[in-house]
């Protein structure tokens, strides 16, 4: 029976989490175990990504993280905070590409911030570098020689890298409408000017792939302008990360994305909301549980081969909300659980 690690995390992590698991439970047959990562881990064990938990998460067939990220470890020490450990555990496993899907389910259009027939036209992945860029560069603080305070982090790409999340995206283009937009920053960053390089470099190998590049700050204006011009963006761990939010209103919310984490090593893989532990909402049952859920789907696609399960999962949710089920972030008044429980209702 496959095993599922969960790692439920901090704030709505573990709410979020428990609903999805509910899903999975409804679909198949898995072993499931728990281990805490992030401030959770911290509390418990001194460290946010204890040992016990990374080799759970090795031995799984695939990881559902929930989020980390605590108000509370703000100013502690950079290596010992929540964030630390979802690096840490996406480093360990070279989890390098970053599948984020942000596609409007109907009956969302009220809740997107784009116009309807605007909110219509997205639907897009975006494949994100996630083990490297900015977030894993040099970084620290020291004193400018006028005895000013300076923080510095080191953005950096090699080829390899650039190349081999290049590939992921030029392979997802190929199954879907064979449009690839490389977002970067090539007219100011010379790591941009790397990658950039580099895909042109890859593209010779997809010749059926139309290849367009775009600066990040037009590609963060043309995702609200019109975002159904994208079929596949290729990006940086930085710009993936932003642009990702963004997409997320285009599509209704925050708590619809979900994303797969993969490494290219057979299935395995780690499966997450694009959310974090928004404290703001922690502990009052307001969070929309279908970003876990559909990372649960995700998971069944990727790592187990049960794409049957998963297209039924994502049936489940389209049902859930054309029926008019929502959470707040959708603009209705359905608590976390109940929201999963009208997933589960539709499940066919
Ligand atoms: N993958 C992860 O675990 C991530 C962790 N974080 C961490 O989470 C903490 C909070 O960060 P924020 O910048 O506030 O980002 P956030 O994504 O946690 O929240 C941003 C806003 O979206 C709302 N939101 C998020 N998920 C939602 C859901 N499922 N349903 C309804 N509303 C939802 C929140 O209430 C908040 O108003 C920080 O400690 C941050 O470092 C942030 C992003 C990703
Ligand atoms: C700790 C952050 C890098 C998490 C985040 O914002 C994300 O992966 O989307
Ligand atoms: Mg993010």
């Amino acid at each position: 029976m496959p095993l599922i690690a969960i790692l439920p995390g901090d704030g709505i992590g573990p709410e979020v989490t428990r609903e999805a698991r509910r899903v999975l439970e409804r679909v198949g047959d898995f072993t499931f175990e728990e281990a805490p990562v992030g401030g959770a881990a911290y509390r418990e064990t001194g460290h946010p990504l204890p040992e016990a938990t990374l080799a759970l998460a090795r031995r799984s067939d695939a990881v559902l993280f929930g989020a980390i990220g605590d108000p509370e470890f703000e100013a502690i020490e950079r290596s010992l905070r929540p964030e630390a450990a979802l690096l840490g555990i996406r480093k360990e496993l070279n989890l390098f590409a970053n599948l984020r899907p942000a596609k409007l389910f109907a009956g969302l259009e009220d809740a997107s911030s784009l116009r309807p027939e605007i909110a219509r036209s997205i639907d897009v992945m975006i494949v994100r570098e996630l083990t490297g860029d900015v977030y894993f560069g040099e970084k620290g603080h020291r004193k400018t020689p006028e005895g000013l305070r300076e923080g510095h982090d080191l953005m950096r790409y090699d080829e390899r890298e650039v190349e081999r999340i290049a590939r992921v995206g030029f392979e997802t283009a190929m199954r879907r409408k064979k449009r690839l937009c490389s977002v970067d920053k090539a007219n100011v960053l010379e790591t941009s000017q790397l990658w950039r390089d580099v895909v042109i470099e890859v593209s010779a190998d997809y010749p059926d792939v139309t290849l367009s590049h775009m600066y990040v700050d037009n590609a963060a204006m043309q995702l609200v302008r019109d975002p159904g011009q994208f079929d596949v963006i290729v990006t940086g761990n930085l710009f993936g990360d932003i642009l990702s939010d963004q997409a997320s209103m285009c599509a209704g919310s925050i708590g619809m994305l979900p994303s797969a984490s993969l490494s290219g090593e057979g299935g395995r893989g780690m499966y997450e909301p694009i959310h974090g532990s928004a404290p703001d909402i922690a502990g009052q049952g307001k969070a929309n549980p279908c970003a876990a859920i559909l990372s649960a789907a995700m998971l069944l696609r990727y790592s187990l081969g049960m794409a049957a399960e998963a297209d039924r999962i994502e049936a489940a949710v389209a049902k859930a909300i054309t029926d008019g089920a929502r959470t707040a972030d959708l603009g209705g008044s359905l608590s976390t659980t109940a929201m999963a429980e009208a997933v589960l209702a539709a499940l066919a």
